[in-house]
């Protein structure tokens, strides 16, 4: 008998928990059209992540692929999410990440282009930099890296890991497109993606008050 390319339970697991966490992120309005995409890390070398191209709000387990950390589809025929590069990436830069986390909230596109020439919003103060693993006081600054916009994907790689390298956090933004956020499990990665979405509408709102 050949032995499964994957654990099926543990696959069944993950997506069971990605589909929990679309649902209410697509109610959120966080991932209109098909935007964002999602995954698990399930083991050192294989990530349970959204199929290209899937209403996110409506995920079913048939919409959840495995690819390897080079993107490789495993045991499948799909496609797996556009910018599935951008998650393997984070994996492999970060071998305790467990799950990444892509929306396109209004505020996070707006954010992010408003934001692109300084490439990076600077945040200071929030009591909420307590949401983020590592941090204990609101008296810092917190950059949230903006890196460019690209169709190709290797491009985009290269931009996203010299800003990490720049200035390391649980997450960026892509200048007109949306935030990426991650985290050890995938309740971590949520907390974090729901603080910056949190600070980053405070942000608009202390400019549109002129007091950014
Ligand atoms: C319709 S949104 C354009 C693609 C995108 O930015 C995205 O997040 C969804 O792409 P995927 O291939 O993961 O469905
Ligand atoms: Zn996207």
């Amino acid at each position: 008998m050949n032995t499964p390319a994957f654990d099926h339970n543990l696959y069944a697991g993950c997506a069971a928990q990605i589909i929990s966490h679309t649902r209410e992120l697509a109610a959120k309005g966080f991932t209109p059209a098909t935007a964002g995409n999602f995954s698990i890390r399930m083991d050192a070398d294989h990530a349970a992540i959204t199929i290209s191209g899937k209403d996110k709000g409506r995920l079913t387990e048939a919409d959840i692929m495995v690819v390897d950390m080079a993107n490789t589809p495993v045991a499948t025929h799909h496609r797996p999410s556009a910018e599935a590069a951008l998650h393997t990436h984070l994996y492999r830069r970060y071998p305790d990440v467990g799950a990444v986390l892509h929306t396109h909230s209004p505020t996070q596109t707006i954010a992010g282009l408003l934001y692109a020439d300084q490439g990076r919003v600077r945040l200071r103060d929030y009591e909420l930099f307590k949401a983020l693993r590592g941090r204990t006081t609101h008296e810092t600054e917190v950059d949230l890296p903006v890196v460019p916009n690209s169709q190709d994907m290797d491009e985009l790689t290269a931009s996203v890991d010299a800003a990490l390298d720049a200035a390391n956090n649980w997450g960026y933004l892509i200048a007109g497109h949306g935030l990426y956020a991650w985290g050890r499990d995938i309740s971590e990665a949520r907390r974090h993606l729901d603080a910056f979405e949190f600070m980053l509408g405070c942000e608009l709102e202390l400019r549109r008050l002129g007091a950014r």
